[in-house]
């Protein structure tokens, strides 16, 4: 089965020209969302594709440019599609966080029967760090990556071949030895702060000390406005696009 992932939006938490990074993996039998920011609704609009034929959701971490759009998706699904309900792939210590300190605020409805995540969503809940296959052709495994310190935080490893870091600090053991040298991995989509200190995210200062035949393999996404003036600058990574369009390797 041929997979490919579609970027939803490619930009940082405070982009204004790129929507919050999130992106569809794609084959002609699924869309299944990898995290769902404020501004993914109005970008799935764009691209055609409509909350009921979303297959299910993955959830990275607790940052509303990664979960902000869940509550539209969900109360579309409820009331503009009569109850239908989409799968959300999570570990089980987010699911807890993601209702009571996220979710709950707006969705919770005892009255009709809406009090827990459960009631809006089937709940798959997958073990961190094991590979598990979600969908027919389509394996994840989340890994535990540090993006702010005691923050449930995951990057995705992808049918055994594509790494997507949703919001991580750097880690050139991880990217180096682990997943390129030992897993053979071709390609990573990483997060990038192009400009200033990383603290939380990679920067691109960070990745640029990255050996050459890794950076090769990397595009960079979540990414500030000022992108544009970075192009050329960036080694031998590349930007990925706002919709752009790229084949999972078998
Ligand atoms: N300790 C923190 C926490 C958050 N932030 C900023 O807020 C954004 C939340 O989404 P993000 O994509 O993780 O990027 C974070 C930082 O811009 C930050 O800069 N430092
Ligand atoms: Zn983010
Ligand atoms: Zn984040």
């Amino acid at each position: 089965m041929s997979l490919k992932i579609q970027m939803l939006g490619t930009g940082s938490a405070f982009a204004k020209t790129f929507y919050n990074t999130s992106a569809l993996i794609r084959s002609n039998e699924m869309n299944i969302l990898i995290d769902c920011g404020a501004t993914t609704p109005r970008s799935l609009h764009e691209i055609g594709v409509q909350p009921d034929q979303i297959d299910g959701i993955i959830i990275s971490h607790i940052h509303a440019d990664h979960v902000g759009g869940i509550e539209e998706i969900a109360f579309r699904l409820l009331y503009q599609y009569k109850n239908k309900k989409t799968k959300l792939f999570l570990t089980e210590s987010l699911a807890g966080v993601l209702w009571e300190n996220t979710l709950k605020g707006g969705m919770y409805n005892p009255a009709d029967g809406f009090s827990r995540l459960e009631d809006y969503f089937e709940v798959i809940l997958i073990e961190e760090n094991v590979p598990t296959s979600i969908q027919p052709g389509l394996t994840i495994e989340f890994i535990s990556t540090l993006h702010i310190p005691h923050k449930l935080n995951y990057s995705l490893f992808i049918n055994g071949r594509t790494f997507y870091s949703a919001d991580t600090q750097f880690n050139e053991e991880l990217l180096v030895q682990e997943i390129v040298n030992k897993r053979n991995c071709h390609t990573i989509l990483h997060d990038c702060q192009l400009s200033g200190n990383g603290f939380i995210h990679a920067t691109l200062e960070e990745l640029l000390t990255l050996p050459d035949y890794v950076q090769e393999r990397i595009y960079l996404m979540h990414y500030d406005d000022d992108m544009m003036n970075f192009v050329g600058k960036t080694g031998s990574m590349t930007f990925i696009h706002q919709h752009e369009v790229i084949e999972i390797p078998e």
